[in-house]
């Protein structure tokens, strides 16, 4: 098969064919992360090469929006993050983060992407790759010893909370006047949208959330909005489709997505209509149509999957 430019994710196999034979051969694949970075306002490329826990890596890129302010930006970290658990990873290992633009040097994630790498699982800490441009190779280095004295989920979150990269069910249903819903895998934004909030990682302010797009050609993306113990760096769920968006789209513009829906609970605590409508009406297709749908707990269901907890 041909190269294939907008590749984001390699299965372990895919990624030795590129040099990544072993996690300290992850800038191997740099350069193509790079590449694929849609960095319009501040015209830089930023890329993050991660593997996670199967043995699968995955790019990251920073993505910025014209027209959007600066804080709805998405720098390479989260990026990949959002990723893995769309995939349904259970963990990052190693990261490579390069910090110069010819790739020698590779250094520690922004502040922002520390605490919400810090936030992804308990199970092991993710070891970030740290080369100068004096060694040939560098060496890991661990996250936590690049975030001491942190302000973690343990702090907030009863001990064996699952975290955001761990499995959870919100057993959200949608409302009755939102319609009928299908429960076998179809194709409306709707019950896309309501599986999406589903998995949506909303542990201190219980308001989980959904959104599919749809873009010209019929392909459906989707994503979940993934809270944050400290608040601001959480990732609204238009980014988190937004990520899958680019991750799958093969290079198409934002203004290609031409339809969108959104589903979260009747009056959350963090309600995401009107940000979902503001970020849609700036970026998406003029003509783009936007839905909110209102989901309600199934509360027969979250008994059964809590009782399995
Ligand atoms: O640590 C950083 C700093 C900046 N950026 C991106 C965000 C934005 O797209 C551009 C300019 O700041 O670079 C990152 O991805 N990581
Ligand atoms: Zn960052």
């Amino acid at each position: 098969m041909a190269q294939d430019k907008y590749k984001f994710v390699f299965t372990a196999n895919e990624a030795a064919s590129e040099g990544v034979t072993e996690p300290i051969r992850l800038p191997k694949l740099i350069r193509k992360a790079m590449s694929l970075a849609r960095g319009p306002i501040s015209k830089y490329k930023i890329g993050a090469v991660g593997r996670a826990s199967s043995g699968r890596v995955y790019l990251g890129v920073n993505v910025e929006f014209p027209g959007l302010p600066l804080h709805h930006s998405i720098h390479p970290e989260q990026f990949l993050v959002t990723n893995l658990a769309l995939n349904s990873e259970k963990g990052l290992r190693q990261l490579a983060v390069a910090i110069s633009n010819d790739c020698i040097e590779f250094g520690a994630p922004c502040g922002n992407c520390r605490q919400f790498l810090m936030e992804t699982s308990n199970e092991v800490d993710i070891k970030i790759l740290l080369k100068s441009k004096h060694e040939a190779e560098g060496s890991f280095g661990k996250l936590k010893l690049l975030l001491p004295y942190r302000f973690s989920p343990d702090d907030v979150l009863p001990k064996g909370s699952p975290l955001l990269l761990e499995k959870r069910d919100n057993c959200l249903i949608l409302s009755r006047s939102a319609g009928e819903i299908c429960s076998s895998d179809c194709s409306h934004l709707k019950c896309k949208a309501l599986a999406a909030a589903n998995n949506s990682f909303s542990p201190y302010t219980d308001s989980p959330s959904g959104v599919a797009l749809r873009d010209e050609d019929g392909i459906l993306y989707r994503g979940w909005y993934i809270e944050s113990v400290a608040y601001s760096p959480s990732l609204g769920p238009v980014q988190a489709a937004l990520v899958d968006f680019v991750a799958r789209s093969r290079g198409k513009g934002f203004d290609k997505i031409v339809e969108a829906v959104l589903v979260e609970k009747n009056n959350a605590r963090v309600s995401q209509e009107r940000t979902a409508k503001m970020i849609l009406d700036t970026i998406a297709a003029p003509n783009c149509d936007f839905k909110v749908f209102h989901c309600d707990v199934d509360f027969q269901k979250s008994l059964l999957v809590n009782s399995d907890r």
